[in-house]
């Protein structure tokens, strides 16, 4: 599919839409913990469908209803006969926390799980089970390191040690496994964590459902095993995205002005921090009570460390892409395994739209404050390329035509509409 960018000034105000990190984490938060859960400002992105199946298929109940989700989980699904569950085959579409969050997950259960998926996620590495699962009593077997992966548990907690180094995301499914079966005090040591608030969020939504992991300097963690009646019910707001609102607000510093709600400055997601950015952009922010007023001024180039938030490298070079000067913008190595190859997909879609980007081993320069052009642009099939060029693409000189648009769908389906819904001088984007 393709979508045109049509140049305007942007203004008005926009919703920050549900984390879907946020949410797979209370799918799974849910599933492990005995009684109900009520979940609401649930998103309904790929990633997030993903998650809900899954549990689904695990044995959860949910019933979707207008404004919340009412999931029920019980232990027996963890231990009924291995009859009653046979050929199960999970599905994570291109979701890299759903399967690598869910694996450990799985493991928990005493018969043969699939793991399948589609497009990007086929070339992601998995690599990390075929290594660690075993020594937890978990049977694997993967195709060289990637999907599909097939699991036998049942996963036993042992003190362990990992490394972190790739994505955090092996370590939030062990921490969710860990979390359900522990008997006792157990730890997993993890050398070199890289994406460290992800495990901030990893923890505080296992915290919410009752579960009890302490972290020592993000290099132990201490997972014990939870006291709490049998049933429960939980209720669980998911959080607004930062990491798809630092794209609304780029918006706002570079083609206008915008006020965002729905996202909250304590939230332990690390891509707030693309409020630093901003600030030292130029561009003009303004908190008023819950909201975020961002206003275009004369922007300047920056720095920045994205090691830890990955996710911010897109809406970042499409800010810088308009910052007089050389931005830097430290972590390129953790691009390497996300959806595409981010840092190569945003050199080679920029350049195309007039803005130079040079990759300097981690460092990433992007050369600001020439003239941004309307282009032929491609996706990558990465929901944060599609958004990082129609964002720059608002003040370009030119249309901007993006193919594979619909990878947004990943995280934020709802993105064009509400571009559309703020840019002034065009009636809306097709
Ligand atoms: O745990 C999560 O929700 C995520 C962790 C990050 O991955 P890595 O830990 O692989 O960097 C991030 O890039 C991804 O979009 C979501
Ligand atoms: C990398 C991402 O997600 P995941 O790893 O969960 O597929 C992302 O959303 O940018």
């Amino acid at each position: 599919m393709n979508v045109s960018i049509h140049p305007s000034p942007v203004s008005g105000n926009l919703k920050a839409p549900p984390s879907k990190s946020s949410m797979q984490r209370a799918c799974a938060a849910a599933l492990i913990t005995p009684g109900t859960t009520v979940i609401d400002n649930f998103g309904n992105s790929n990633d997030e469908k993903a998650a809900l199946d899954i549990i689904a298929r695990l044995g959860a109940t949910v019933n979707k209803l207008t404004n919340e989700l009412v999931i029920a989980s019980n232990d027996f699904i963890f231990h009924s006969p291995v009859a009653e569950k046979k050929n199960v085959i999970l599905n994570v579409g291109e979701s890299g926390l759903s399967m690598r969050m869910f694996a450990p997950i799985a493991g928990l259960f005493n018969f043969d799980i699939v793991f399948t998926g589609e497009g990007s996620i086929l070339k992601r590495p998995m690599n990390f089970f075929d290594e660690i699962l075993p020594l937890l009593d978990v049977e694997v077997h993967s195709n060289n390191g990637m999907l599909p992966v097939t699991l036998r548990g049942p996963l036993q907690p042992k003190n362990i040690t990992v490394d972190g180094s790739l994505s955090s995301q092996f370590l939030t499914g062990l921490l969710f496994a860990f979390a359900k079966a522990c008997t006792a005090p157990v730890s997993i040591t993890v050398k070199n964590l890289s994406s460290r608030p992800y495990i901030d969020l990893t923890v505080s939504v296992l915290k919410h459902f009752g579960f009890h992991i302490e972290n020592n300097n993000y290099e132990v963690f201490t997972i014990s095993p939870r006291k709490d009646s049998p049933s429960t019910t939980v209720r669980y707001t998911v959080e607004g995205d930062w990491s798809n609102a630092a794209f609304l607000l780029v918006a706002g510093a570079t083609a206008g002005e915008l006020t965002l709600s729905g996202v909250d400055m304590n939230s332990s997601q690390g891509d707030k921090d693309i409020m630093k950015a901003l600030y030292d952009s130029g561009a003009e922010v303004v908190l008023k009570n819950d909201e975020i007023f961002v206003k275009r001024k004369k922007l300047t180039a920056f720095q920045f460390d994205a090691t830890h938030c990955p996710d911010l490298f897109p809406p970042l070079v499409a800010l810088a892409s308009y910052c007089n000067g050389n931005t830097s913008i430290k972590g390129v190595s953790r691009l390497l395994h996300k959806e595409s190859n981010r840092a190569i997909a945003l050199r080679d879609e920029f350049k195309k739209m007039n803005v130079e980007i040079e990759l300097n081993g981690d460092v990433m320069i992007v050369h600001g404050g020439g003239v941004v052009k309307g282009a032929e642009v491609s996706s990558h099939n990465d929901h944060r390329i599609a958004m990082a060029t129609a964002v720059a693409g608002l003040s370009a000189k030119g249309i901007t035509n993006i193919s594979g648009s619909e990878a947004v769908k990943k995280s934020y389906p709802d993105f064009y509409r509400d571009i559309a819904s703020i840019q002034k001088a065009h009636a809306g984007n097709q």
